[in-house]
């Protein structure tokens, strides 16, 4: 990030929140002077109001009491002249002073001598025990004395007494003259709206009794203050101003007071604090309240503001991150990448497009051995031939906002082999145009398809082939469903067949054959090879077939599925029948041969051994053959053979063999013999019918005889070819017996017995 860049991300994150402290600050030291201001401002108006008030008090006090002594002294001075008061005029409107109640004389004992007091009872009509009285009598007082407040005993209100002394006739002490008045009067001057509800008016005399104070309606008199402020004050100087909470109501006072020396009471003025600074207080605590609120706002404010800061840091970092990050990715990246924004001129009519991004693949691909294009006009920037037609596509594509791909064959440019894929898409009011170098895909394409080509070819070939070849070819699936069938076997197994595809072999083949192929099927699936020979009805007539069962094993050697190979084999079948006819047949006499001879005479002793029954062999051999041959010639020698066959085969019961064994020897088998000499009756059956003589061709006419050797056995232990040789024993025996005739071998006749049950 540019340095310049970082300073103001600082400056940004230090400096909101700085700024939003010091408006903070600000506030509240604005605030804080205000209200320190407007404190002062208040009490110094506290103090100049109640010194206003007293001031105003003291005038009010002293004008009331200096009426009163004016009227006291006027009194005293009628009656030191005239010897008794003249009191009627008290009585006169206007004469009377606000206040005054009662106004009466004592001589020098105290007694009542003139009153204004109507029907004065004998009990009050001495002063002699009230203080004023004495005060005056023991001459401590010499002007006018305000008392200390008495109840009145006959009405019980509070009365005020001032008194001055009268001087006698004699210059002595005559009495006193008295004027008794509410004490309420002195607190008369109370204004709600100066004082309010706490606010004070008191007069106090010296001996620290209240004469009269009043604080809203409470009214107060008597009550000692010696202990209070106000003395303290006093005694310190006669006029001043102090702050207390008075002992009375508890109340905080601004007080002022100033002494009247002339009648020793002190008049005092005060305004509750609390109630006086009330709407300080409130007003205090409605900015406190609106600063806090500010306050709270200015800090809600800043705090969104330094959010937003910080968004707008982040955003700005992430920004610059992307750009980076896009950056180092796009020049990473193979495919190239170029951004384009138009200039249209002032018709906006697109007129250029500047090349605002190209990765590193671009600058090799589309300018190769130039300057990065980035920052100049595609038209400038990229060669000529590239340049146009890209520049009408780009073009096109920020018009309409459809994308635009297609392939360039880059080869010429860079000469060498380079086809691009081209997408053109709008980005913004501009458009990126990306290259992606799909050289090798399209040539493994063109590969594909040849491929492809190849393969359908082969498959073709291929299917040509399975359908011509007489072979049924099936693949099935491991769920036994086929997925491939060849022609042949429609051709063979019916036209269900033909759409066998997706069927399963349990759909497909009756149950009995479905039954006897699944054991062969199953061992297949478990990867076994599988063969076996089945023969059954097919829509060409009864066929051989030969099964091949192989697993279809993935490179993984798992089974997936199997072919299965089914070869018509009947011909060949058929073939290998003749072929073993012809290998168990006498080509010449077409008899059986010595071969079969050797095969059958083996299962017939095994037979023997089940039935209980004998197994007879009787060998033959024609009488001096050899002078037919040289007599007649070998033709001759072969027909003589042929009819010897024949009539041997006449003569043999069907189930009992008749085969040439070589040359002129001829061999009969014979089973479920009783006894021996069951064959003595085949052996004189063969030499009655070679009686009849030879009728051979062109008129050749021979008698022909033969010797016969017999052998007999009923147990499967006797060895075959020694009951051969024993019937040759027999043959030989009969030859020297002159021949025509038979033998039988006594070898078996000894040791087997001759008749069972
Ligand atoms: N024509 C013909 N002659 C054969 C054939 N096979 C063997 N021979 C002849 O059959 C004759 C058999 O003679 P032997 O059995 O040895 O003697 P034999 O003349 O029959 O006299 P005995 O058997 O003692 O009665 C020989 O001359 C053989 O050449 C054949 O296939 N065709």
């Amino acid at each position: 990030m540019p340095v310049s860049n970082q300073r103001s991300a600082l400056a940004l994150r230090l400096g909101l929140p700085g700024l939003g402290l010091l408006l903070l600050a600000g506030l509240w030291g604005a605030l804080a002077a205000f209200l320190h201001f407007d404190s002062q401002r208040s009490e110094e108006e506290l103090r100049q109001r109640v010194l206003g008030a007293a001031s105003g008090y003291h005038a009010f006090v002293k004008s009331n009491l200096g009426q009163l002594d004016l009227l006291l002294r006027a009194l005293a001075q009628q009656v030191q002249q005239h010897g008794r008061p003249e009191l009627d005029w008290f009585g006169q409107p206007g004469a009377r002073p606000a206040g005054l109640k009662h106004v009466y004389v004592t001589d020098a004992q105290g007694k009542i001598v003139a009153s204004d007091i109507p029907n004065l009872s004998e009990a009050a009509s001495t002063a002699v025990d009230r203080p004023y009285f004495q005060q005056h009598r023991m001459g401590q007082v010499r002007g006018l004395f305000v008392g200390p407040p008495t109840q009145s005993r006959v009405s019980g209100e509070w009365r005020l007494h001032l008194s001055r002394a009268w001087t006698g006739p004699d210059g002595g002490f005559g009495g006193v003259v008295v004027a008794s008045i509410d004490p309420a009067y002195l607190t008369s001057a109370y204004s709600r709206s100066q004082l309010g509800q706490s606010g004070l008016l008191g007069v106090v005399g010296l001996d620290w009794l209240v004469r009269a104070r009043r604080s809203g309606d409470q009214l107060l008199f008597g009550e000692s203050i010696r202990n209070g402020q106000l003395y303290r004050e006093v005694q310190r100087a006669p006029e001043g101003r102090f702050e207390a909470r008075s002992p009375l109501d508890q109340l905080e006072r601004q007080v002022a007071y100033r002494l009247l020396p002339e009648f020793e009471v002190v008049s005092y003025a005060a305004l509750g604090k609390d109630e006086f600074l009330a709407p300080l207080h409130a007003r205090q605590r409605r900015l406190l309240g609106i600063g806090a609120v500010a306050s709270l706002a200015l800090l809600a404010a800043f705090w969104a503001l330094s959010g937003v800061s910080r968004r707008l840091e982040r955003s700005r970092l992430a920004a610059a991150r992307a750009r980076t990050l896009f950056q180092t990715s796009a020049d990473a990246q193979l495919d190239a990448l170029l951004i384009f924004e138009p200039q249209r001129d002032a018709q906006g009519r697109l007129v250029n497009l500047r090349c605002v991004h190209a990765n590193r693949a671009a600058c090799e691909w589309l300018a190769p051995g130039q300057a990065s294009p980035e920052g100049r006009s595609l038209l400038e920037a990229l060669p000529r031939e590239l340049a146009a037609p890209l520049f009408t596509q780009c073009c096109a594509v920020i018009e309409t906002g459809q994308p635009l791909v297609a392939d360039l064959d880059l080869s010429p440019l860079l000469g060498r082999r380079l086809i691009a894929s081209q997408h053109i898409v709008a980005v913004g009011e501009g458009a990126a145009l990306s290259l992606r170098d799909i050289t090798k895909l399209r040539e493994k394409e063109s590969e594909a398809l040849y491929n492809a080509r190849v393969a359908q070819r082969s498959e073709r070939l291929l299917a040509a082939l399975t359908d011509a070849v007489p072979v049924m070819l099936v693949h099935l699936n491991r769920e036994l469903r086929v997925t491939f069938a060849n022609d042949a076997c429609a051709r063979w197994l019916g036209p269900a067949w033909a759409m066998a595809e997706g069927k399963t072999l349990h759909e497909l083949l009756p149950p009995e054959i479905y039954a006897a192929r699944l054991p062969h099927l199953q061992r297949a699936l478990r990867g076994e090879m599988v063969e076996f020979v089945s023969e059954r009805q097919t829509e060409l007539g009864d066929r051989i077939f030969k099964n091949s069962y192989v697993p279809d094993l993935d490179p993984f050697g798992r089974c997936e599925g199997v072919y299965t190979v089914s070869a018509d084999v009947t011909e060949l079948k058929q073939t290998e029948e003749r072929l073993a006819e012809l290998a168990f047949t006498d080509t010449l006499t077409g008899l059986r041969n010595r071969r079969f001879v050797a095969d059958r005479l083996p299962q017939m002793l095994s037979r023997a051994r089940r039935t209980g029954l004998g197994v007879g062999v009787i060998y033959l051999d024609i009488d001096r053959f050899k002078r037919v041959n040289d007599e007649q010639g070998h033709a001759v020698g072969d027909a003589v053979l042929q009819e010897f066959a024949r009539r041997l085969r006449a003569a043999t019961r069907l189930h009992d063999v008749a085969a040439r064994f070589a040359g002129d020897e001829f061999v009969v088998l014979l089973e479920d013999l009783r006894q021996p000499e069951d064959m003595v009756a085949v052996a004189q059956k063969f030499l009655a019918a070679l009686r009849p003589n030879f009728e051979l061709a062109e008129g050749v006419r021979l008698h022909v005889s033969a010797s016969l050797g017999l052998a007999f056995s009923a147990s499967a232990d006797t060895p075959p070819e020694a009951l051969l040789r024993e019937a040759d024993a027999a043959l030989y025996e009969a030859k020297g017996r002159g021949r025509d005739t038979y033998v039988l071998g006594a070898g078996g006749a000894k040791v087997i017995p001759l008749a069972r049950g």
